[in-house]
């Protein structure tokens, strides 16, 4: 099957096109421009939905960046995290006294997040704080600020634009929201 009748049998809607995704990134590229100049912020990207977001707005930043990666994971291949976050690849950098900012694609229970702010925190950061593309608020279990976000969604699972759905389709360049019967075809 070709990669798009595969996305139109999955996809019922598209939520944020390539255009409303860029937009963000150039908004939250010069919020953080300004809020970092004259630092150095260590980007931490989590791995790995981040990737495409990422890419996108560290490009926008006109500051002096380093970049790592973190894989954390608690999901599996399933649609609800299973509440225990485990690092799969932690970063190479030492964090102590860096300003460090981690990049995000979704945040829905917050656990993932809330872990990788922990941790860094933890390992004697000077500041964390996390850029994320989309907020799904309504699932929120657990209490982590946002600092910056692109925007709020509501409970819907979505997909492309590095996010995906049973590790697939996260080279969608748009974000669209999966098609319920398809989640149910996949939950039972
Ligand atoms: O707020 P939470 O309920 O913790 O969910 C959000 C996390 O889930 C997804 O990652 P996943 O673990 O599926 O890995 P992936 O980035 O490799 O897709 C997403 O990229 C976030 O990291
Ligand atoms: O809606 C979502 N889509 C993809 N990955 C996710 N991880 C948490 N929520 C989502």
């Amino acid at each position: 099957m070709a990669k798009s009748d595969d996305i139109n049998r999955i996809i019922d809607h598209k939520l944020f096109s390539e255009d409303d995704i860029q937009e963000m990134c150039k908004r939250l590229g010069k919020q953080l421009t300004e809020d970092y100049a004259g630092k150095k912020p260590l980007v931490i990207g989590a791995l790995k939905g981040a990737v495409y977001f990422l890419t996108d707005l560290t490009r926008e930043m006109d500051v002096e960046e380093q970049l790592d990666f973190i894989d954390v994971s608690s999901y599996g291949d399933g649609f609800e995290s299973t509440g225990k976050v485990e690092i799969v690849s932690d970063v190479a950098t030492d964090v102590k006294d860096r300003d460090v900012l981690i990049v995000e694609d979704i945040v829905d229970s917050g656990l993932t997040l809330k872990f990788m702010k922990d941790l860094f925190k933890e390992r004697g950061a000077k500041s964390v704080k996390c850029c994320v593309m989309l907020n799904k608020e309504a699932r929120r279990t657990t209490d982590v600020e946002i600092e910056y976000y692109g925007s709020k969604v509501g409970d819907e699972f979505v997909v492309g634009y590095g996010m995906d759905f049973l590790n697939m389709y996260r080279n969608i360049p748009y974000v669209g929201v999966l098609k319920p019967e398809i989640i149910e075809k996949y939950i039972k």
